[in-house]
């Protein structure tokens, strides 16, 4: 097994800089440079020196021992001061020592998950983690890589052992008189298993959503204030305001943090009926954004005129331009120019989508929908086959394993291969 390094924290001038390296050579490497090897788990300040004995920077050395460190390997950390000639320095020392070699994006996650410190359901969650920039989205992280889909998972699987087991026992002594009918007991076990696993489903599109952010479309006829109140919302400039009816063509795209939630707001063109070619096409592409939306916020100029779009469940109709508040107390209203009633509207549509935030589940991942609709499909087709009679306890039983090689897919028990470049590709180099 390779010994690797890498750089943990990001590249550039910060305060302190976090090198880890990982494997068998690991404490040897951290006495060429430390001089010593600390006690395992605890800091210690050392000057690091290169081969020539010339002084790298005095740092904090950490050594993890194999089987007690994030890899489950040998490991060490060497916590520097974060200036780039000295990450540089450090990391051009370690590339001369044989044995080293430079970590791969996610190496060091992949070590911990082959040692089996993580299950790959955590590995996801750790992605996530990563990459979460709202409240919400390291909060749904944080739940997946603390273990929850895992420890479901195994839940699950263990009701599932036992229905087969139980079946299968009623197949080894079928010659025999066994008084005992089990189909109830494993109806009731597979039952209780798929009702889980149906709400998981259910949530997954949810969870999918807080990983990948919600789409909020601004509608509304021409001129009535969508891009003002896009820029607005945005706190800078990205769409074209004028007076001019049909300024907006493209749909514009915003990514904002909405109470906590991940917002992607569109900007979209003005909707009505025109002669221009290219504004027409602005508008075809203004209603196929807007119909894929989460939600809409459908602006009008006044409160008597219709929507141009009729609103689902959860969209906001605002009156827009509202700089007075004359409307205000009558219906939802904004004025993109003063920032007068965007408060009220942005709490609205925070509150619309933390309710269905709220029934996300720990389903985060599109792998984890399909493994999990494969299980139920066989839960379903053994539920079939007890129910057929006990000639066909065989097939229930095999439907059964069917389903527990799904469920061991989706915490990566079996196949991880498959998934695994997928999954790391995602992720920096030195974590
Ligand atoms: N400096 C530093 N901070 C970090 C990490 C790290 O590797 N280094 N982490 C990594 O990304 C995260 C923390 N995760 C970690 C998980 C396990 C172990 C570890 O050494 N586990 C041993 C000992 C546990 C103990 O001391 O009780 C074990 O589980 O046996 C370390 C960090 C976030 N912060
Ligand atoms: N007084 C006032 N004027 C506004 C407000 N919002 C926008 N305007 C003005 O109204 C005109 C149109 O604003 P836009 O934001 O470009 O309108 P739009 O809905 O994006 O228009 P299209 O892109 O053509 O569909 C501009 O001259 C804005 O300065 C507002 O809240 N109050
Ligand atoms: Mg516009």
């Amino acid at each position: 097994m390779d010994t690797i390094y890498a750089l943990a924290t990001a590249r550039g001038k910060a305060g302190v800089a976090v090198v880890r390296i990982s494997g068998p050579l690991a404490f040897w490497v951290v006495e060429m440079l430390a001089g010593d090897v600390p006690a395992p788990k605890r800091t210690a300040l050392r000057q690091l020196k290169d081969r020539d004995g010339i002084v790298l920077d005095e740092a904090l050395v950490i050594c993890f021992e194999e089987g007690a460190s994030f890899t489950g390997e040998q490991s060490a950390e060497l916590q520097l001061h974060g200036s780039i000639a000295i990450v540089n320095a450090v990391l051009k020392s370690l590339s001369e020592i044989d044995g080293l070699r430079l970590a791969e994006a996610g190496e060091f996650t992949r070590r911990a998950l082959e040692n089996e410190r993580l299950d790959l359901a955590q590995v996801e969650g750790l992605a996530d983690l990563i990459e979460a920039e709202t409240e919400v989205q390291r909060r749904q992280a944080l739940k997946v890589f603390s273990g929850a889909l895992g420890e479901k998972t195994e839940r699950w699987r263990r009701a599932l052992l036992r229905s087969a087991a139980l079946l299968e026992a009623t197949i080894d002594f079928a010659d025999e008189e066994v008084p005992t009918d089990v189909s109830p007991e494993v109806l009731v076990l597979i039952a209780e298993v798929m009702i889980e696993l149906e709400a998981e489903v259910a949530g997954a599109k949810m969870a999918e959503r807080i990983r990948d952010g919600f789409e909020v479309a601004i509608v509304g006829p021409p001129n009535v204030g969508k891009s003002t109140l896009l820029n607005m919302l945005a706190g800078r400039e990205a769409a074209i305001t004028s007076e001019v009816a049909g300024t907006t063509r493209d749909v514009i795209e915003v990514r904002m943090e909405l109470k906590g939630l991940p917002v992607t707001l569109l900007d979209t063109a003005g909707l009505r009926e025109t002669e221009d070619v290219v504004e027409a096409i602005g508008i075809e592409r203004a209603r196929e954004r807007a119909r894929h939306a989460d939600l809409r916020v459908i602006l009008i100029p006044s409160p008597d005129a219709k929507p141009e779009i009729e609103p689902e469940e959860g969209d906001l109709v605002v009156i827009g331009k509202d700089d007075a508040g004359e409307y205000s107390g009558k219906m939802l209203s904004v004025s993109g120019k003063t920032g007068r009633g965007v408060d009220l509207m942005v709490a609205g549509i925070a509150e619309t989508l933390s309710m269905r935030a709220s029934s996300a589940s720990t389903a985060i991942r599109e792998r984890h929908r399909v493994a999990m609709k494969a299980a139920l499909a066989s839960m379903e087709s053994a539920r079939n086959e007890v129910l057929n009679g006990p000639d066909r306890t065989e097939l229930a039983a095999e439907e059964l394993r069917r389903a527990i090689h799904a469920l061991d897919c989706l915490v990566g028990r079996i196949d991880v291969e498959a998934v695994l470049g997928e999954i790391f590709s995602s992720f920096c180099i030195g974590k």
